[in-house]
């Protein structure tokens, strides 16, 4: 097992006082190797359920346990990656990479050596001297990626990182990422609003209710080729399965 939650609830209290439940009573397991995505309406705490696992945020109540050890705080198990790449633009790309080592006081050639090989990893050998503005949104944030994978993570965490991208840069990525996901066999869990997405690139989806999230459903995608979203995407299961979500998030009943 690398990720359990267990009755996970967590309330914040807003700048009038007030407690907001985020989430209430989230029950979910993650298996070594797995692909899980988590949708669910804007709000209802998807972003919170990261922090979380990261250590960020502790629950109010119940228990995060990454690699049969409960959550206390930021620890070396978890790669975060986010939206937006946050590389430093003032550095080259190998030392974006190689900045997360650096914080964890890995010796100056093994930086380099490890920057080098997730850069292969993620397509990017040959660019290792630019700087991010040389690069286009997909290959920023496949160089933020690897800069997620050059720590050795047991567990990536993705926060909605194909969600800024042109409709055909997101293609392209999904494949890219999921190649190198695949390859590396860490266990992950994605944040998409894109159903699409997250039936062409995971191996089980919770679907959250609206705020206070709870998970409502639990979906297996019993497809293969989930290393090439490419492939899968032209499957006529991809449709059944985005309905099927559709259905738990109750959208019909939404649309005016
Ligand atoms: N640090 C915080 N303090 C107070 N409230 C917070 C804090 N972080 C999140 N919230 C609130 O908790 C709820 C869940 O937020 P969260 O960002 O986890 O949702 P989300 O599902 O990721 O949203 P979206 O899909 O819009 O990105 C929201 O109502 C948000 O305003």
């Amino acid at each position: 097992m690398a990720l359990e939650f267990r009755s996970v609830t967590k309330e914040f209290t807003t700048g009038t006082g007030q407690n907001l439940v985020a989430v209430n009573d989230i029950n979910f397991r993650v298996n070594e190797g797995e692909f899980v995505s988590v949708v669910g309406p804007s709000g209802c705490g998807k972003s919170t359920i990261l922090s979380m696992t990261a250590g960020l945020y502790q629950p109010t109540q119940g228990e995060v346990f990454v690699s049969d050890d409960r959550v206390s705080g930021p620890n070396a198990h978890v790669g975060f990656m986010l939206q937006k790449d946050l590389l430093l633009p003032w550095r080259n790309i190998v030392s974006n990479v190689e900045f997360g080592l650096e914080a964890r006081g890995v010796a100056k050639s093994e930086r380099r050596d490890r920057a080098m090989a997730e850069l292969k990893r993620c397509h990017l050998a040959g660019f290792e001297n630019h700087y991010p503005y040389q690069l286009s949104g997909g290959m920023r944030q496949r160089a933020a990626l690897a800069r997620t994978l050059a720590i050795k993570p047991e567990i990536v965490l993705l926060d909605e990182p194909f969600s800024a991208l042109d409709a055909q840069t997101k293609l392209l990525l999904q494949n890219s990422f999921a190649g190198t996901i695949a390859q590396t066999g860490k266990t992950t869990l994605l944040i998409t609003h894109d159903l699409a997405e997250a039936v062409l690139m995971s191996d089980r989806i919770l679907v959250l209710s609206e705020r206070p999230g709870t998970v409502v459903a639990e979906i297996k995608v019993d497809l293969p080729h989930r290393e090439e979203p490419l492939r899968r995407r032209v499957m006529p299961e991809v449709s059944d399965y985005a309905a099927q979500i559709f259905k738990h998030l109750k959208l019909e009943e939404k649309a005016i």
